[in-house]
C-alpha cells in the first residue's frame, strides 16, 4: 500500500518536502515499536517518516513500516555511505536523507531513482549541490548552523534551493522556519519523546503528531 509523492515545481523528481509540514525523525531501538509507532504518526497526519540508520534494527524497521503501514511514506535517514543507499531502497525506503554529502554518496543517491535530501550547512555546499542539479536539501544541524536567520540570508542569492531544516527544531520554532520561502518542511523528533516510546504510549505520539501536522507558517492549522 503506497501513497504517491507529489511532484514539486522546484525539482524534476517527486518531492518529500511537500508531503507534510513536519517529517518525524525516528530512532527505532526495538523493532517491535516500528509498526505501531509509524501507525501513530500516520494517524496523526505525518505520513513521511524518516527512520535513521542509527540502530541495528533500522533496516528491518524500514522494511516493516513499508510492508505493514498503509499511508506511510517511509524514508531512510543518516544515510552516509553509497552502500547504505542500495540496502535501504531494497528494504523499501522511498526517500533518502543524509546529514551531509560527498560526490560518491550523491552519485549513489541519484542512481537509486528515489528522491533524496543531501545535508548542507554552508553556502558553498548549497552552491555545489545546485551545480549538480540538486535543488532540495536538508539543512543540518539547523539551529546550530544558523537557524532561520541563515536560511533567510540564503534565500536572496540562492532562491532556487529549498530546504528541510532539521536539528534542534521545536513546535515553538517550527512556524518561523515554515514561514520562509525556501523551506518546504522541517524535520524533528519532538513528537517521539523517549518516555512515550519506552512506555509504548502511542496515543501520546499520535496526539503530538497531530499537533505537528497542524503547524504552519502562522502557528497552527495549515
Ligand atoms: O540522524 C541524522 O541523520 C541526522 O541528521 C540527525 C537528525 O536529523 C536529528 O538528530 C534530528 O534532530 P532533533 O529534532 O534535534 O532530534
Amino acid at each position: 500500500m503506497t501513497s504517491p509523492l507529489p511532484s514539486s515545481p522546484h525539482a524534476s523528481t517527486p518531492s518529500v518536502l511537500d508531503l507534510a509540514p513536519v517529517v518525524p525523525v525516528v530512532v527505532v531501538d526495538d523493532l517491535a515499536d516500528a509498526v505501531p509507532l509509524a501507525r501513530a504518526l500516520v494517524a496523526g497526519g505525518l505520513p513521511a517518516i524518516e527512520v535513521t540508520l542509527r540502530t541495528p534494527v533500522a533496516l528491518d524497521a524500514i522494511r516493516a513500516i513499508a510492508g505493514e503501514v498503509p499511508g506511510a511514506v517511509v524514508g531512510a535517514g543518516t544515510v552516509i555511505t553509497p552502500e547504505q543507499v542500495g540496502e535501504v531502497v531494497a528494504a523499501g525506503a522511498r526517500f533518502l536523507v543524509s546529514p551531509g554529502w560527498t560526490d560518491g554518496l550523491l552519485a549513489a543517491m541519484r542512481a537509486s531513482g528515489v528522491p533524496f535530501l543531501p545535508g548542507v550547512s554552508t553556502t558553498s555546499e548549497v552552491v555545489a549541490l545546485l551545480e549538480h542539479g540538486v535543488r532540495e536539501m536538508k539543512f543540518f544541524p539547523a539551529e546550530a548552523a544558523g537557524g532561520t536567520a541563515y536560511l533567510k540570508a540564503l534565500a536572496a542569492p540562492l532562491p532556487q534551493a529549498r530546504f528541510c531544516p532539521t536539528g534542534g527544531i521545536t513546535p515553538a520554532s517550527a512556524p518561523e522556519y515554515l514561514a520562509l520561502p525556501n523551506v518546504g518542511c522541517v524535520g524533528g523528533s519532538w513528537m517521539l519523546p523517549k518516555d512515550a516510546v519506552a512506555g509504548r504510549d502511542w496515543g501520546r505520539v499520535e496526539a503530538l503528531a497531530r499537533e505537528a501536522a497542524g503547524l504552519s507558517a502562522g502557528g497552527t492549522c495549515r
